[in-house]
């Protein structure tokens, strides 16, 4: 069935111009101005910004963490995103020595199947990179399309890997196209002053964040770029919250390495005197690595601007605030790190970022959607509003003012850590593929019509085939 989708504004992370998009089978036909198409439905954009579908490069739905299961599973956690302009999420499918990598893959992909609203792909996470996991990954980077694997170098003897494995992911990935990604802290280090603050008594959630300071992100951030360079590899730091760790990145960058960025809305708008909040709600703030000084918000945004950092995930990993956050009360160190952001990243960094003026609308739709798509081996299928992509769009009304709330969200979770924050901004009707899965603010989806994305390789993502011309002559 074919669409017009009439009279918005269109903005990639290249050009905003007003005009009319062409959907037909799923695919962006036709770009232009008063577009006609016999039989196609029009569907009204007028006084709407008609943006590429967000996506999002970090999740974890239906994930074991902290001692209990992520609240969002792939349905509910889908269906939230697609609400919130997500069209496109990529989860890190978690792994342990106890079976093969590709057994864990399979583990994924039951999660997501018939459940999915939205289209997904995995990252794959590397423990420990012995002889067997490094003979495994070419297969399962050839045949499932994951071209990045995660290295945490935190949380100790749960997902901790050491710098061997961390230098040894990086070779290979350096042989086969794919991006390593690492959640940089000093996990020694906290680990010692985890124990040191529970010894003296100190178990609120407050310590949470005084026993992970910035210099531990700016440390291992620092460690990986180097390793990153003398493997002459690609890295993808995630979820950067601090001056420290940007400047380790913009010094890798300086030298030309081959080192990006992602922050989050939680660490450009919400800072540590969360954790400070009585009767336990300090729990409800507790992210890996923790929310920072106010300080740092500027050195974030700052750097989302200057192209320090390139993307902005959510780190979607919800934990009820009854029955799952609690696991931690009288001991900071057992509440599980995580919280519910999937939902609202796209309006709060539209609100926040381009009403705000700290960022254009270009840059926006680049840090929400392009720049994923192109480290992450979907462009120009993804992240873009183009002839032959995917018709994956948000149209989006600049003009509504709401109240972020557990009252109004979609995700599975008893609180919003955004509760009472006033934005500008929503999204109206949601496309995947050419499908509306949320039409005027309602949803009209289904569960498993979300596909599972075989992504390209690193650095093959934003070339374009180039196709021989029909009757011949082209330049293929
Ligand atoms: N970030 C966080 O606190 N939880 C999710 C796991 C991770 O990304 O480190
Ligand atoms: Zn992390
Ligand atoms: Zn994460």
């Amino acid at each position: 069935m074919k669409k017009i989708i009439k009279n918005g504004t269109i903005v990639t992370a290249a050009d905003t111009f007003f005009g009319d998009v062409l959907i037909d089978d799923g695919i962006i036909v036709m770009i232009g101005v008063d577009l006609e198409s016999e039989g196609a439905e029009l569907v009204d954009a007028t006084g709407c910004y008609v943006f590429p579908g967000g996506i999002d490069p970090h999740t974890h739905l239906d994930m074991p963490f902290g001692g209990t299961m992520t609240a969002d599973d792939f349905e509910t956690g889908t269906i939230a995103a697609a609400f919130g302009g997500t069209t496109t999420v990529i989860d890190f499918c978690i792994t342990n020595k106890s079976k093969p990598l590709g057994e864990w893959v399979k583990v994924w992909h039951e999660k997501a199947k018939g459940k999915a609203v939205i289209d997904y792909g995995f990252h794959l996470m590397i423990t420990d990179a012995n002889d067997g996991v490094l003979a495994e990954l070419p297969g399962i980077i050839e045949n499932e399309g994951i071209t990045s694997l995660k290295v945490f170098m935190a949380y100790k003897n749960v997902f901790q890997a050491d710098d061997g494995t961390l230098f040894k992911t990086l070779l290979l990935a350096k042989e086969q196209g794919a991006l390593v990604m690492v959640h940089a802290e000093n996990g020694d280090v906290i680990d010692y002053l985890v124990n040191k603050a529970l010894e003296e008594g100190n178990t609120d959630p407050i310590y949470h964040a005084l026993t992970r300071p910035s210099v531990l992100e700016g440390e291992a951030t620092g460690r990986a770029a180097d390793l990153a360079g003398m493997a002459d590899s690609q890295l993808y730091v995630v979820h950067v919250t601090c001056e420290e760790a940007v400047n380790k990145i913009a010094e890798a960058r300086s030298k030309g390495l081959k080192v990006f960025g992602e922050t989050c809305p939680q660490y450009l708008v919400l800072d540590v005197t969360e954790l400070e909040k009585p009767n336990f709600e300090g729990a409800k703030y507790v992210w890996s690595p923790p929310l920072r000084e106010k300080r740092h918000q500027q050195a974030l945004w700052d750097a989302l601007w200057n192209g320090q950092l390139q993307t902005v995930g959510s780190d979607q990993c919800s934990f009820n605030f009854k029955g799952q956050k609690d696991l931690g009360l009288g001991d900071f160190s057992k509440i599980p790190n995580g919280g519910p952001t999937i939902e609202d990243r796209f309006t709060i960094l539209y609100s926040e970022g381009v009403e705000k003026g700290r960022l254009t609308l270009n840059k926006f739709v680049d840090v929400i959607s392009t720049t994923s798509a192109k480290l992450f081996g979907l462009f120009p299928q993804k992240g873009t509003i183009a002839i032959g992509s995917d018709a994956d769009i948000v149209i989006f009304d600049p003009s509504v003012e709401r109240t972020l709330s557990a009252e109004t969200h979609h995700m599975n979770v008893d609180y919003n850590p955004y509760e009472g924050m006033k934005v500008k901004g929503e999204p109206v009707s949601v496309l995947v593929r050419g499908e509306f899965v949320i039409r005027d603010k309602q949803y009209v989806g289904e569960a498993g019509s979300g596909q599972y994305l075989q992504r390209k390789r690193f650095a093959a993502a934003d070339r374009i085939p180039v196709k021989k011309h029909p009757v011949g002559g082209g330049l293929g």
